[in-house]
């Protein structure tokens, strides 16, 4: 079988995996005859994400680009280093901090419901009356929830773009020919290759992470003069980094770096994907609307010591069931690859070192073997105990390696808790506040970009305010 790159990301190993229900591995013919295996099934998942993890990396020179922008936080290192930080940082994403942050996440979900509803039939507005383009606003909010609860910093991004440090890190991440050219030479190795071309882009992008770094570190030296001098307590994950005394000034700027370009984008364009799958499925919308409006009345505060915010939204089972039936459908990270770091093997099979490794989560995903013949539908009760009402965690899947959007082992998601927890608080606001359709009901947008996905026309939206709901929190 031959490697090509095929859009959108993970069709093609969907393909794949159709026509050989039963390969857990294929090989791959790749550029002027190299060879990569992509997983399929999971005992070879289970091999290369979990008991031989260590045995394969992350490809160096995707890693190197990134670390351009990231520093040597947790998503680019390897090995030692690697296994330090994740010790040291899991307990700042463990289930009790997470559970702190609701009433932040809530509070920018409704801010931003507010602010749409705002510019709905605003004479300024750039879109229609009644009309939303959600690719506008869930980026920003997104962006303001890492910001406060990632790193305790408010950047108002909903309300305006004044932040030094949001502006400079949105510049860098703004999608750009060149950037991507940048990252494609990169990792064939020719990097080089930049200097002959009419762009300045290399040296453009050297000094605007000069200067996000800069601002970080400024940032990060005055939180904790701040924190020694009030002796608060926060609930942002950076406080508790700090707090736990195991990262200098420059490792501490990596993390806020990671956190920030982990924690945004993917987040962002699940919600939209939510919207997406919701503004299709208008019978499952209005079910989710009953189950918000019972679970959270107006007037109820996520800052009253009576409610337990994290509570409610975690026991809502269709609100429980689209949010996972998003994530996996449209997982944003739609692929993945490693690198085997020495001569191995997967199920038996020897794998020579330098073998690229494709694992392809959107595909897995959607594996009808794994997931019965609807696989492809987009169903929240199969997320329900069909007995007890109440949500389940496997989706009624076939085995542990199944869900694949945050991967497993010990290089998987630690933000898995963080998104889940903010996807439960923007849907919960955003349906139980408008009822919402596709401006055109015929848009079937596609998955677009490599290292995360996003639709790709944005999500025009259709919104009809329902009463006065949102308001009222
Ligand atoms: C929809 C939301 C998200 C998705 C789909 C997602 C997906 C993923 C995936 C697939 C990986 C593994 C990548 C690889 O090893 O190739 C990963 C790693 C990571 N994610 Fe997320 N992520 C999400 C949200 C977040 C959030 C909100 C944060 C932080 C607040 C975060 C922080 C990280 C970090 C630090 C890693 C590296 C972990 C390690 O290598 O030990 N992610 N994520």
């Amino acid at each position: 079988m031959h490697l090509r790159v095929a859009r959108p990301i993970g069709e093609e190993p969907l393909k794949w995996i159709k026509g050989h229900p039963d390969a857990d591995l294929i090989r791959l013919r790749g550029f002027l005859d190299s060879e990569a295996l992509c997983m399929l099934g999971p005992q070879a998942i289970a091999e290369v994400l979990v008991t031989k993890n260590y045995d394969f990396i992350k490809p160096p020179k995707a890693a190197g680009f990134l670390a351009r922008v990231l520093g040597n936080g947790l998503v680019v290192v390897e090995g030692d280093v690697h296994k330090f930080q994740r010790k040291h940082i899991q307990p700042s994403f463990n289930f009790r901090h997470i559970k702190e942050l609701y009433p932040i996440f809530w509070r920018k979900s409704i801010d931003v419901v507010e602010r749409i509803k705002a510019d709905l039939f605003d004479e300024v507005s750039k879109t229609p009356p009644g009309v939303s383009e959600l690719s506008f606003w869930a980026p920003k909010v997104t962006l303001d929830l890492i910001g406060i609860a990632g790193i305790g910093r408010d950047f108002h991004t909903v309300i305006h773009n004044e932040d030094e440090l949001a502006q400079t890190y949105e510049k860098i991440m703004e999608p750009k020919f060149e950037i991507f050219l940048l990252f494609s030479l990169t990792v064939l190795g020719a990097r080089w290759a930049m200097k002959i071309l009419p762009t300045n882009v290399d040296r453009w992008l050297t000094l605007q992470t000069d200067k996000l770094r800069h601002l970080c570190r400024q940032f990060v030296v005055d939180k904790k003069r701040l924190m020694k001098i009030s002796g608060e307590e926060s609930a942002d994950l950076l406080s508790k980094l700090i707090q736990s005394n195991n990262f200098s000034d420059d490792e501490l700027v990596d993390q806020v770096l990671t956190f920030l370009a982990a924690g945004h984008e993917t987040t962002s364009s699940t919600f939209e994907w939510a919207t997406y799958l919701l503004a299709r499925h208008p019978e499952i919308q209005s079910r989710l609307r009953k189950e918000i409006r019972e679970h959270l009345p107006p007037g109820i505060s996520p800052d009253s010591e009576d409610i337990d915010l994290g509570e409610i939204l975690e026991s809502m089972p269709i609100l429980n069931g689209v949010c996972s039936e998003t994530f996996r459908l449209y997982p944003t990270v739609a692929q993945t690859l490693r690198v085997a770091a020495r001569d191995t093997s997967i199920m038996g099979y020897p794998v020579p070192k330098d073998t690229l490794i494709a694992v392809p989560i959107y595909a897995v995903n959607r594996s009808p073997k794994l997931w019965g013949p609807d696989s492809e539908a987009f169903d929240p009760s199969r997320w329900i105990d069909r007995d007890t009402g109440k949500s389940n965690n496997s989706g009624g899947a076939v085995g542990n390696y199944s869900f694949m959007t945050f991967l497993h082992g010990p290089r998987s998601c630690i933000g898995q808790g963080f998104a889940r927890a903010e996807l439960r608080a923007l849907v919960a606001a955003f349906v139980g506040a408008f009822e919402m359709d596709l401006e055109d009901e015929n848009y079937r947008p596609l998955r677009m970009g490599v290292v995360t996905t996003k639709p790709s026309k944005g999500m025009p939206l259709k919104l009809k305010v329902v009463g006065d709901w949102s308001k009222a929190h």
